[in-house]
């Protein structure tokens, strides 16, 4: 089936017409409409894997007003000609156009051709003749393109396919200057997913009265963040007068996106604002009380429950346990002892009978009421708080600074609770699109929810991307068995990779050694070794550490080796690299936050209770969701190491062992 780029609608008769035949150009064909206003452009630009490409113009005009005949009226004649003339001048004349004049019959049509002396590579024809012609009268015209060519002509068009300060990759070290000149775009389906909706007729955009929605579910490292990010762009650059929000989880990846802008000379509309959730939130509840939320400290906050539990404990539950609970209790915007009874907490992990539940619920209120009289709140309450004030004044217009947007973009969605979407439908205009982006196999913070029971219609309207431009073959294969045999993934939103195509690659390593210490001095030795390689740039490298490290310890031996303005520690330095964007420096994150980056080198240390797999209990498959998204960081090379040996059966087909 041709891909169209974007998806049509049903629309008029002719255009139903149009569709037709162009559907007819069958599998490996593409059709792209440009959305963004370019001078003289064809209307749409056909591109077939065998045939080439071709550029197809619709010409309203009816042989009259351009003065065909023996009366050629000047200006309709001249205009008609400067029109055909910058048609056909597109890669000086190398690119055929046809011409439809869809008003004229077949003999007028051919007058006009030969007035015009419309040859080379421009064809005209009667709307009559195109129809009769069909699909194979398009191939017949089309015409191979070198990659210089069609880079010309997609940046032309298309600019907003191209994929703008690639850094990372593979191709990074291969030396290949020739991206520079042939320019490296979406993929044909990314193409798709990023301009889904975005031409919808008339009749269809009215039925989107409330909000429309689109869920892009997709492989680590198909290009989600990517996708959201082009998309964002796209939307406010054709919609001047419209204002989007990109939302990202992980402030990590706002500071590399914006560092991969400024690599690639891409400016942030002024109609664009690009937020972690977080911070947003925090925002939009000072719009709507006046005043920036206080928090407690985490260790304040672990000390409060804790204080709160009765001793013994008679609820079976740890402290953080019973905080987490609490959390679901804000996250999930259950507001009553009733509907907390009746909540469904599959995936929670562990099981609560009903006197429990009253119990928790009860301890809820003690710690809210303690909180309050501190002016603190639970992070996990802003959502909610800004939900319920609307509610009571039934409009969020009443809050006069209170954001709301035309089109919001959510990378990472699998981590949103109820509470976070809730808030961002209420900064939804009327008839704006949400855009939401997920791995579902990523998902480790939240429970499994279904989007129905957010509220959010995704049936029908869900698009699955299985390829993976990150990682190898051989990574992405390790990564994915070793969650198969933890994780029993929901067959709603099971993704299987395509493997096909993929760089083969080399199994990740896992590197054992006595002690921490051991494990910060092997990972500090082999970094330095790659620096001191120079056809290794710094900011392909990503070392992720986890809790059994010391990470100031590991900071300070990876100062030491390669120089201080040479570490991007993203959990200190937050918003920009030491030495400012644009200078060269390795990252290094928790494991934590790592969400979204990727590296071409990636070390993993101080992780052994992610490696000590086993069972099928929440908590392993929680771990097991972390170790998934941490060896798919990846783009070609991940060492783990670790001070604790592990039993060979554990993860022996998984990693390649050294000492
Ligand atoms: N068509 C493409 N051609 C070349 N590189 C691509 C293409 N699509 C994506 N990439 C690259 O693949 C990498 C992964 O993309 P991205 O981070 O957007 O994926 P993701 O789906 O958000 O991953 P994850 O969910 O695992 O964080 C990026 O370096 C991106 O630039």
């Amino acid at each position: 089936m041709t891909t169209f780029i974007p998806e049509w609608g049903a629309g008029s008769g002719r255009a139903l017409q149009l569709r037709r035949v162009l559907q007819d150009l069958g599998d490996g064909a593409a059709v792209r409409k440009p959305l963004l206003e370019v001078a003289d452009s064809a209307d749409f630009f056909l591109e077939h894997d065998e045939h080439g490409w071709l550029a197809l113009a619709i010409c309203p005009a009816r042989y009259a007003d351009i003065g065909g005949g023996q009366l050629f009226a000047p200006d309709g004649r001249d205009a008609f000609l400067r029109y055909l003339g910058a048609l056909g001048d597109v890669l000086a004349g190398a690119l055929p156009t046809l011409v439809v004049m869809s008003a004229c019959s077949e003999s007028d049509t051919a007058l006009l051709a030969q007035d015009a002396a419309a040859g080379g590579q421009m064809t005209l024809c009667s709307g009559e003749r195109f129809a009769q012609g069909g699909a194979d009268a398009l191939r017949v015209l089309m015409r191979k393109l070198s990659a210089r060519q069609a880079t010309v002509l997609r940046r032309r068009y298309f600019p907003e396919s191209e994929i703008a300060g690639l850094r990372v990759g593979r191709r990074t070290f291969h030396r290949d200057n020739s991206a520079a000149l042939t320019g490296v775009f979406l993929d044909r389906e990314q193409e798709w997913a990023s301009k889904l909706d975005l031409a919808l007729p008339d009749e269809q955009a009215a039925l989107a009265r409330d909000f429309s929605v689109r869920l892009l579910n997709g492989v680590a490292g198909c290009g989600k963040t990517l996708i959201a990010l082009q998309r964002a762009i796209l939307l406010a650059q054709s919609r001047p007068d419209q204002q989007v929000l990109l939302l990202i989880h992980n402030t990590h990846v706002v500071a590399d996106l914006m560092e991969r802008m400024h690599r690639g000379h891409l400016p942030i509309p002024a109609n664009m604002q690009m937020f972690t959730f977080a911070k947003w939130a925090i925002r939009q509840w000072k719009a709507v009380f006046g005043r920036y939320p206080q928090m407690p400290k985490g260790h304040e906050l672990l000390g409060m429950v804790r204080a709160l539990q009765p001793r013994p404990p008679s609820l079976g539950l740890d402290d953080e346990q019973l905080l987490e609970e609490m959390n679901f209790l804000n996250e999930a915007l259950i507001s009553g002892e009733a509907g907390y009874l009746a909540a469904d907490r599959a995936g929670r992990g562990f099981a609560l009978r009903e006197i429990e539940r009253s119990q928790v619920w009860a301890l809820f209120q003690q710690l809210n009421a303690q909180l309050r009289a501190r002016g603190w709140r639970l992070w996990s309450a802003i959502a909610g708080e800004i939900c319920d004030a609307a509610q009571q004044r039934r409009d969020t217009r009443a809050f006069a600074t209170f954001a709301t947007f035309d089109h919001i973009l959510v990378d990472e969605a699998q981590f949103m609770a109820p509470a976070s979407l809730q808030l961002i439908k209420l900064a939804l205009r009327p008839g704006g699109s949400m855009f939401l982006c997920a791995d579902p196999r990523q998902g480790f913070l939240k429970n499994r929810l279904s989007w129905k029971r957010v509220g959010l219609a995704v049936a029908g309207r869900t698009k699955k991307l299985r390829r993976s431009y990150r990682t190898t073959k051989a990574l992405l294969q390790a990564a994915t068995r070793m969650l198969a045999r933890q994780v029993e993934e929901d067959p709603e939103d099971y993704l299987a990779p395509d493997f096909a195509g993929m760089d083969e690659g080399v199994p990740p390593m896992l590197v054992t050694v006595d002690t921490p210490q051991d494990a910060v001095d092997r990972v500090a030795n082999e970094i330095a070794g790659l620096a001191r390689q120079s056809n290794f740039p710094l900011s392909s490298i990503l070392v992720m550490y986890g809790g059994r490290v010391s990470k100031d310890l590991l900071y300070a031996s990876l100062c030491q080796r390669i120089g201080a303005a040479k570490v991007w520690w993203l959990n200190k330095d937050r918003a920009a690299p030491p030495g400012g964007y644009g200078a060269e420096h390795i990252r290094m994150a928790s494991i934590d936050t790592a969400t979204g980056l990727e590296g071409t080198f990636v070390f993993l240390l101080g992780v052994e209770e992610l490696l000590s797999l086993g069972g099928h209990d929440r908590g392993t498959e929680v771990r097991a969701r972390k170790l998934y998204m941490a060896m798919t960081r990846s783009c070609y090379r991940l060492s783990v190491v670790t001070a604790q040996a592990l039993p060979d059966e554990a993860l022996g087909d998984i990693f390649e062992r050294r000492a």
